[in-house]
């Protein structure tokens, strides 16, 4: 931690003067802090002209928790480097990286102030047609060409090492497979849902195919993962999608991003339920976020399988049908993952404002309720299915 220090607005605002040469000599700069992720300061400076930049710095521990969980600042690195790695394979999804500086953990990126944070706009019944393939196309092309199935084996094994992120890969193992599958104090529910928490406790065949998930998340580096896409890690605006705050990043199984993605829109299909203003407007979200979930997953197998047809570099693994057995096993992961997403931003430490912003207690509990069982019954029955079309019939038998 040789040179680090936390930044306040006049010294991140000093920095980008002094440190970069973003702005021009006589521009005149200044300089706020607005960040509302867990983790995270989020400056933004601009100048008289409205050019903007935003600076990011990671603190020594989580924000949202304080210095009692103190937290590598490598996070900083790894997140600039995930951005640029996948800002290389799809650079219209993925923010810019304009500065970095390892160190101070600072990053200084493209402003995305102009779009809108994807999980603001679900929770307001807007949709966006282009966004289920903007992010299959970014989750297919990042997981192919970081997968064996592309690079060589000593470059993907150079590459699993700079990408080691063991504390932050802690926290999901503890926040998605661990906490909320017992009694912890960090986890964070109503009274109203104890009866049903309990319950979860004690089922051995759920906890059994959690333990299958976490072993999967634990090792098997197929892939270099975002490692938290959710919808507030989305900008978008009528017809872009742009991810930000990879900092989770590294190498692990490729349907752990889809299912967090799917996940966070199932937290908004079942938020919807005390969200929407009239039953003909919920059930037009519903059918829009359905039909993003079977999009996102379509396309994302369809590209997946295109690409491994004609960039498949590994010998062994152009053999017919490997492929085809690969995705399937990749959108079956992502189903649980995705059941573990549910359960885990319901009654865990880190929840959604779909979900908690919803401001009638029962209307919330009900909400609450769905997603355990939805997070529960995907999880269960996820691994049983053979192919996409299976995984979207029990996604519409659970949700009807
Ligand atoms: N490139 C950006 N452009 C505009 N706003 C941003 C950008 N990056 C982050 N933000 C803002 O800062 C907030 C927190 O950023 P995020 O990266 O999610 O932080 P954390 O790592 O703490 O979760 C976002 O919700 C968004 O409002
Ligand atoms: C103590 S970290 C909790 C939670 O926060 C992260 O989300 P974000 O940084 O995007 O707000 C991540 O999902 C972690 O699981």
């Amino acid at each position: 931690m040789t040179n680090y220090t936390t930044l306040d607005n006049a010294q991140a605002l000093e920095y980008v003067k002094t440190q970069t040469q973003l702005f021009s000599d006589d521009a005149n700069l200044t300089c706020y802090e607005f960040g509302d992720g867990n983790l995270n300061l989020v400056f933004r400076v601009a100048d008289q002209h409205h050019n903007s930049v935003i600076l990011k710095q990671a603190l020594p521990y989580a924000r949202c928790v304080g210095e009692s969980w103190p937290l590598t600042l490598d996070r900083a690195r790894i997140e600039a480097s995930v951005l640029i790695k996948h800002g290389t394979i799809c650079p219209d999804t993925t923010v810019k990286v304009l500065h970095q500086n390892n160190e101070l953990a600072v990053t200084i990126l493209e402003d995305l102030g102009h779009m809108q944070i994807l999980r603001s706009e679900l929770c307001e019944g807007r949709k966006f047609d282009h966004l289920a393939s903007n992010i299959a196309n970014y989750l297919a092309h990042t997981s192919f060409f970081s997968s064996d199935f592309y690079l060589d084996a000593q470059e993907k094994k150079a590459l699993v090492q700079e990408f080691t992120n063991p504390e932050l890969c802690a926290i999901t193992e503890d926040l998605f497979f661990d906490d909320p599958y017992r009694v912890c104090s960090r986890n964070n529910f109503a009274h109203g849902l104890s009866e049903q928490v309990t319950k979860l406790h004690h089922n051995n065949a759920l906890k059994l195919a959690v333990a299958k998930l976490k072993s999967k998340f634990l090792s098997a580096p197929q892939a270099l993962l975002h490692g938290d896409i959710h919808t507030g890690s989305i900008f978008v605006d009528d017809k872009h999608a742009k991810v930000i705050d990879p900092e989770f990043g590294f190498f692990g199984p490729i349907g752990f991003d889809l299912g967090s993605f799917i996940g966070n829109l199932l937290l908004n299909y079942c938020a919807q339920n005390a969200r929407a203003k009239s039953l003909p407007q919920r059930r037009d979200i519903h059918a829009y976020l359905l039909k993003c979930i079977q999009t996102c997953t379509s396309e994302f197998e369809q590209i997946w399988l295109t690409l491994a047809q004609t960039h498949t570099k590994d010998l062994s693994f152009q053999t017919k049908g490997y492929a085809e057995y690969f995705v399937k096993q990749v959108l079956r992961d992502a189903f649980g993952f995705c059941g573990t997403e549910l359960i885990r931003r319901t009654i865990g430490l880190a929840h959604v404002a779909d979900i908690d912003g919803i401001e009638d207690e029962h209307a919330r509990l009900n909400v609450q309720s769905q997603a355990l069982q939805l997070g529960e019954q995907l999880i269960l029955q996820a691994p049983h299915c053979k192919s996409k079309e299976d995984l979207s019939q029990l996604l519409l038998s659970l949700l009807l």
